[in-house]
């Protein structure tokens, strides 16, 4: 779909008629520059711009919450996110009526068997097809179609491509959102999770041990074989997100290493067009606050908010951060009215979304709470821009 402006001319039989001599609606791109000729006028349909496709970028590694989030993510649009209606079983690519989620993995060059005799790990750049990426997401943001190639998790192959629809969102999830600088000038926002090393150890014993089955020494292990790579490639994408979500074991416990209790840490860029930082009763100076009382019941270690000004990577940051985790989530409530810019629409949704998905890891602490948070920032962005190209087009209509 595109916005384009229709031009009515005087119809050839009745010179003299007044008619509109612009009206802006909205047209498939298709009938662009053509010319068309009614009962009393004839009209040419011109596109100034085709509407473009927002692009969000979401990086971290492998089992650190970013399936989890993208649940979140969805369903602030409302609707279900569904892998492609009649696809591969083993897509990667998650579609919502908003929202289309693609896996970056689908731009692995090496297939598992590749990247074995290459002696390369799926984080290394020469094991994923960078140019590829930057095509395809170019032509996604510019409204086209594109056959993306699968990256088969359960196979370790490359299947045959399936065909990607521009959807209002696109969400590219994965190692390297954020490597490549022309994928990366693409983004209109982009998010880096940034779990430590104790907490992501002990999200994986969980998960894969619990779960999978595996051994402690095969995940301590896995989790070595990655690290020289994880600092390499994936962890530096961090200083270009616009968002971090830290998550670090907590300090409410002396010593604890258990990586059960968190502190959570929103770091938020200033100075962005459409994103303005949550804040903390004050925007822009330092608070300390542990809402455990009355209004908020916390067993042991209790709850800490901390906000403030810092520097992140030579960026003018603001940093949100929780530490502890809720006993009762409908209590939230009393936490969400203290903070502002939440770009919610009305008073209580970061809790309903919150109590919506109480049974997603981390509903409890601070990494549910902002990655809900950064899920309305992500529609209030998506708004922002949609608006100010409607306005745009109207202007363009006008003049
Ligand atoms: N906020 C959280 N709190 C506690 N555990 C979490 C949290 N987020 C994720 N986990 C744990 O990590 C596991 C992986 O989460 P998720 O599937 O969302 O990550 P992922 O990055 O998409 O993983 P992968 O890339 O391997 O598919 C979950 O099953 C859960 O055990
Ligand atoms: O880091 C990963 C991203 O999720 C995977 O390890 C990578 O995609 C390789 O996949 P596989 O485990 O199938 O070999």
């Amino acid at each position: 779909m595109a916005i384009c402006t229709v031009h009515t001319t005087p119809s050839l039989s009745m010179p003299n008629t007044h008619l509109n001599q612009r009206q802006v609606i909205f047209f498939t791109s298709a009938r662009k520059n053509q010319f068309f000729r009614g009962q009393n006028r004839a009209f040419t349909v011109s596109c100034s711009a085709d509407a473009k496709t927002v692009v969000i970028g979401l990086a971290a590694d492998s089992g650190c919450g970013k399936s989890t989030f993208m649940r979140r993510l969805t369903s602030v649009f409302g609707g279900a996110a569904e892998p492609p209606k009649g696809g591969n079983p083993d897509s990667n690519t998650l579609i919502s009526d908003t929202t289309t989620v693609i896996c970056l993995d689908d731009y692995h060059s090496l297939d598992r068997t590749g990247r074995k005799e290459k002696g390369v790990t799926a984080l290394d750049p020469k094991a994923n097809d960078f140019d590829l990426m930057y095509e395809q997401v170019k032509a996604l943001k510019e409204g086209k179609a594109v056959d993306k190639p699968i990256y088969n998790h359960v196979t370790g192959l490359l299947d045959p491509p399936e065909v990607i629809q521009p959807p209002k969102i696109l969400v590219i999830e994965g190692l390297h959102p954020m490597f490549d600088e022309r994928v990366r000038d693409l983004l209109d926002f982009s998010i880096y999770l940034d779990i430590s090393n104790e907490v992501k150890f002990a999200w994986k014993i969980q998960r894969d041990m619990a779960e999978r089955g595996h051994s402690l020494e095969s995940i301590k292990a896995s989790i070595e074989a990655r690290k020289p790579d994880f600092d390499a490639f994936i962890d530096p994408q961090k200083k270009y997100a616009d968002a971090v979500i830290e998550v670090l074991p907590t300090q409410l416990i002396p010593g604890d290493n258990e990586g059960k209790v968190l502190r959570v840490r929103l770091i938020q860029k200033e100075g962005l067009k459409h994103f303005s930082p949550v804040y903390l009763f004050d925007e822009g100076s330092t608070i300390s606050w542990i809402p455990c009382g009355r209004k908020l019941t916390c067993s042991y270690p209790g709850i800490k908010f901390t906000y403030g000004p810092e520097t992140y990577f030579s960026n003018e940051v603001s940093v949100l951060e929780m530490d502890g985790q809720f006993d009762r989530l409908d209590e939230l409530i009393y936490v969400e009215s203290h903070l502002s810019n939440l770009s919610s629409k009305f008073y209580g949704e970061v809790t309903q979304q919150m109590l919506k998905h109480s049974d997603f890891p981390g509903s409890n602490n601070g990494t549910g709470l902002f990655q809900t948070i950064i899920g309305l920032k992500i529609r209030d962005l998506y708004e922002q821009i949609v608006a100010e190209r409607a306005a745009a087009t109207a202007q363009a209509a006008k003049v």
